[in-house]
């Protein structure tokens, strides 16, 4: 953080802040905070791999994506991140010279081999965290040293229905205690251990239940993306008052996506206004009865869902849990990301 960098001056300037008027540290905040417009700058002799028509198959129902912010967003975020992953690797180099004297004595470790870079995207239901996890997937496997980049949705570790209301935890979808965490935390964990093959299962919008049988592989990739509501939940003290791990202990990077709850809120019931319409007509879907809603009961079932589900889980678990994140991307009320904050190092 020089105090004159000509290329983040001419950002303030062309954002019609005052470079003269720049404000003073905030020595009380963990994060670094960058408007949308300076951050921009941060990848600007950095191309573009993504045309228009690859953000429309990224984009989420609902979602505002567009290129400008590929480009001011997440374009400076996959620089940063393959810098991250570049001094990982540095790290992991520098531990096997380390091991160098064990060698000659057979003693060196034998899976000495590095671990995939696993980075976290959390945030509440319909705030479009799986738009960032896929804009990111196909932003780093643009860069040459990773081009293996793998993404799973925790939705998969959601207990199948039957046992959610054997657990009377039907009506608590996505609170953490409707996941298998113990099942979650050892995905992870043989991840990071460096298995070659690593397995998870699959949930399916379409029938609101996991898919029997369906599975998805991790094959020791470059990166590892792990997006879910709950995936920068701490560790949940055990009955006897130990606290064990939590997945974002294996984390080597984070993003909370953030935006106002109120925000989020009309996001969600004009994505349901646009499900209603589109895959609820479809007769396999759980929510196909709701296609015949008019629009102001599918409003009222909507908000409904929101306000006893979804905001709750959102106050009490996911929100709490923004803080823990090393990066959090602010949206406004038209979806698009305003501020970036970074954790300080
Ligand atoms: N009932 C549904 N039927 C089909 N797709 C859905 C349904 N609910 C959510 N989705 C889709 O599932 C994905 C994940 O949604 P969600 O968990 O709300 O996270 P986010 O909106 O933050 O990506 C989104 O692409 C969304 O459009
Ligand atoms: C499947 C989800 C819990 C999200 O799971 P995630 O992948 O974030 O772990 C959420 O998108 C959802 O559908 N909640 C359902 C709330 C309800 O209508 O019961």
């Amino acid at each position: 953080m020089s105090h004159v960098d000509p290329q983040l001056d001419r950002a303030r300037k062309l954002a019609g802040l005052n470079t003269a008027r720049r404000s003073e540290p905030d020595t009380t905040s963990p994060f670094w905070e960058f408007d949308r417009e300076v951050w921009g700058t941060l990848a600007q002799a950095t191309p573009l791999p993504l045309k228009q028509r690859d953000i429309e198959r990224l984009r989420g129902l609902g979602d505002r994506m567009n290129l400008d912010e590929v480009a001011q967003v997440y374009l400076p975020l996959s620089r940063l991140l393959n810098l991250y992953v570049s001094a990982q690797r540095a790290k992991h180099d520098l531990t096997r010279e380390f091991f160098s004297p064990l060698h000659e004595r057979g003693l060196e470790p034998q899976d000495a081999k590095r671990t995939p870079f696993v980075i976290g995207v959390a945030g509440s239901v319909a705030v479009g965290k799986s738009t960032t996890a896929r804009v990111l997937r196909e932003l780093l496997a643009r860069w040459p040293d990773t081009p293996r980049v793998e993404l799973i949705t925790t939705d998969g570790f959601l207990y199948p229905n039957a046992e959610l209301d054997r657990r009377r935890l039907n009506g608590r979808k996505g609170f953490p205690e409707s996941y298998d965490r113990r099942k979650l935390l050892k995905f992870i964990s043989a991840v990071k251990s460096g298995a070659p093959e690593v397995r998870a299962p699959v949930y399916s919008h379409h029938t609101y239940d996991i898919v029997p049988g369906a599975e998805v592989v991790v094959r020791s990739p470059d990166v590892l993306i792990v997006e879910g509501l709950n995936v920068l939940q701490p560790a949940r003290p055990r009955q006897d008052g130990t606290v064990g791990l939590a997945i974002s202990d294996y984390f080597d990077f984070s993003v909370y996506v953030d935006a106002r709850s109120r925000d989020i809120r009309q996001w969600y019931i004009s994505r349901f206004l646009k499900l209603k319409h589109g895959a609820f007509q479809d007769e396999d879907s759980y929510f196909h009865r709701y296609s015949q809603l008019d629009d102001d009961e599918a409003i009222t079932l909507a908000t409904e869902i929101w306000d006893s589900i979804n905001f709750p889980n959102l106050r009490e678990n996911v929100q709490p849990s923004r803080g823990r994140a090393d990066l959090v991307l602010h949206k406004s009320s038209d979806h698009t990301i305003r501020k970036v904050q970074l954790r300080k190092l």
